[in-house]
């Protein structure tokens, strides 16, 4: 970025941030403790601190001090429930705030960077303005290129971000991308868990110059947890929280002073030493040493710190939240959601034309096959043995299977990774459960018609199936289309309820496979035991094939004089079957979404 433009950039924001709220963040009293089957563990104990507005706020600490558990309090990730203890207060400007309220005022960069590799940064970060931001297409563009300049990703904007299949961004460039995409609704506070984790120290300094920069100039809350800051990082910290088995040591002004607090009370830093790593070296539980010493630095802090620190958090401002009154915080209706999700699902789709082409020439080869198998097998007029209506039977249920599978498994697949994207969005309040879903579903639903539909035609004129009318052709079509929207329902479904794609896939057959057992083809529906019968109105391929042996075994002539659809012992009529099938896809699918909706719940 040119001189210039990053000081107009940085006078537009300067003046933007003369009308802006400061805001303190407080927390007292901050117990926390976790319990499992054996114990309770107290991991935050009684602590009390403020982040100051226009301040680059720092929590260095031990591995396992509490770090990120303070974070997420703040954030409000974290609530009070049975096997999470949690009492004490977070104040903004000495009120208390829910977790949604958080989201108008604030923002949180996870550590991990969650993000679509299917899309170029720019395109992230415009998915984000489009749902966060008021305006119209030019302004949200502008706001895009913003974002772009100030964390200096012109570069990569149109790189991929990339991940398993796609080759992409660094991970400097994935970190400022994530937090962009938190800085679009301009918040007024900016958390963030280890921005710098995996870098090299050049990436890092820009990230934590340009958060000071931000704090600064823009009178923002800017709180982050850090490991090994260089010395240069170190420097930059306005304020300094030192953290040791979820009690602080130091609390108070960074840089020399906190090197003069630790010398004044008998621990004096080496005169080349980077303050961090003797920090760490004086605080880690690995060295006995430290460990004895502990009593004393919190003694210390007791008798020297803690009273600054109320004293602080007495001065606090005050002035109410005014987002919560001016609903300057905006978001978009449910319809532009689904909407903007459904084009974004698009390119992903359009991403990956490999993996689509791949699903197509599959359902192709395989119905060529199965075509190849069932050649011409013997209808009504053509003396059919048992044996042919046998394998007639045997190639519907077979087209009923590939219609499913070929569905259900790329969704299960794909799925568990997009549902951590999903949440870290829907906690950022980019859009709601409702229409993420539709948005999705919708444009998923393209694939798993289509290779049905493709091998359809083609095993319906190898095999030569009923050709009375053109009614036919297209009742087996849809109905082997709407066998794959429920197997994408039940991919949804697995999707939603396991976190990893390889359990998703190792589970699925207990779900698919008694299923496809009582689907009336294995075993006469007339003959399943009474008390495990039930199963089979649970089945889609029970359905789906009974739709298809009606519609093949009527025909408007000669008839088979064997009546298959007696043997087969078919209750309903075929549209009947088609009802059903719709009706337990959506069954499915408002499970899967039930699913997603108590997901979310659970992060909050
Ligand atoms: N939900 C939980 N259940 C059980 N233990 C937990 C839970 N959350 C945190 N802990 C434990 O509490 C301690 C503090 O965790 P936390 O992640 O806050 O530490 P941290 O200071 O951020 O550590 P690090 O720097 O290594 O990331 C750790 O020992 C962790 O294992």
């Amino acid at each position: 970025m040119s001189d210039n433009t990053s000081n107009n950039t940085q006078k537009v924001y300067a003046e933007k941030a003369n009308q802006r709220q400061k805001i303190d963040i407080v927390f007292k009293n901050i117990d926390y403790s976790v319990k499992n089957k054996k114990q309770t563990r107290q991991i935050l104990k009684g602590i009390n601190g403020i982040c100051k507005n226009s301040q680059l706020n720092a929590i260095l600490g031990s591995s396992g001090a509490g770090k990120t558990s303070l974070l997420n309090i703040l954030c409000k990730r974290i609530q009070n429930k049975t096997d999470q203890i949690l009492s004490g207060e977070v104040l903004a400007n000495n009120s208390p705030y829910t977790s949604n309220q958080f989201t108008q005022f604030a923002s949180y960069v996870m550590q991990d960077d969650i993000l679509l590799e299917a899309l170029t940064v720019k395109e992230c970060l415009q998915f984000a303005v489009n749902l966060k931001t008021v305006g119209n297409q030019l302004q949200k563009a502008q706001k895009v290129e913003e974002i772009i300049k100030i964390l200096k990703l012109e570069r990569c904007q149109n790189t991929f971000i990339g991940g398993n299949f796609i080759k992409g961004i660094s991970g400097g460039e994935r970190k400022r991308t994530s937090i962009g995409y938190e800085l679009i609704s301009d918040p007024q506070c900016l958390f963030l868990d280890e921005p710098t984790s995996g870098l090299d120290s050049f990436t890092a300094y820009c990230i934590v110059d340009f958060l000071r920069k931000y704090a600064h100039n823009q009178n923002k809350t800017v709180l982050f947890t850090i490991h090994q800051p260089s010395s240069d990082i170190w420097n930059m910290f306005d304020n300094v929280m030192l953290m040791i088995d979820g009690q602080f040591i130091y609390q108070g002004p960074g840089g020399m002073n906190v090197l003069s607090y630790f010398q004044s009370i008998g621990f004096k830093c080496p005169l080349y030493s980077n303050p961090a790593d003797f920090l760490m070296s004086i605080m880690t539980s690995e060295r006995e040493i430290n460990v004895k010493n502990y009593d004393f630095y919190f003694l210390q802090y007791n008798q020297n710190l803690k009273a600054i620190v109320e004293a602080d958090i007495k001065n606090s401002v005050e002035e109410e939240i005014q987002v919560y009154s001016n609903q300057t915080n905006f978001r978009a209706n449910s319809y532009y959601q689904a909407a903007q999700v459904a084009l974004r699902q698009v390119k992903i789709l359009k991403r990956n034309p490999i993996l689509f082409a791949a699903r197509v020439i599959q359902s192709v080869v395989i119905s060529f096959f199965i075509g190849l198998v069932y050649w011409q097998t013997p209808g009504p007029t053509e003396h059919p043995t048992q044996r042919d209506i046998d394998s007639k039977n045997g190639l519907l249920y077979f087209q009923v299977i590939g219609a499913f599978m070929m569905a259900l498994k790329p969704c299960i697949l794909t799925f568990p990774s997009e549902r951590a994207v999903f949440l870290r969005e829907e906690n950022s309040k980019l859009y709601t459960v409702g229409p993420y879903f539709i948005g999705k579903y919708i444009i998923d639903i393209l694939p798993c018609i289509i290779s049905p539909a493709l091998s359809s035609i083609v095993v319906y004129w190898m095999v030569g199936l009923n050709t009375d009318n053109a009614g036919k052709v297209l009742f087996f079509i849809f109905a082997s289309s709407l066998q794959g929207l429920s197997g994408l329902a039940l991919g949804y479904l697995g999707g939603c309820a396991f976190k990893n794609a390889h359990i998703a896939v190792a589970i699925s057959p207990a779900i698919t496979v008694p299923t496809m057992l009582f689907g009336g083809y294995y075993k006469n529906t007339g003959d399943y035991a009474s008390w495990i019968g039930w199963i089979s109105y649970l089945s889609p391929f029970k359905y789906s094939f009974s739709a298809l042996a009606q519609n093949e075994y009527s025909y408007e002539g000669q008839n088979y004089p064997q009546d298959p659809i007696k043997q087969l012992n078919f209750d309903l009529d075929k549209w009947q079957n088609i009802g059903c099938l719709i009706g337990l896809s959506l069954g499915y699918s408002l499970i899967a979404y039930f699913l997603l909706s108590v997901l979310k719940k659970k992060l909050q």
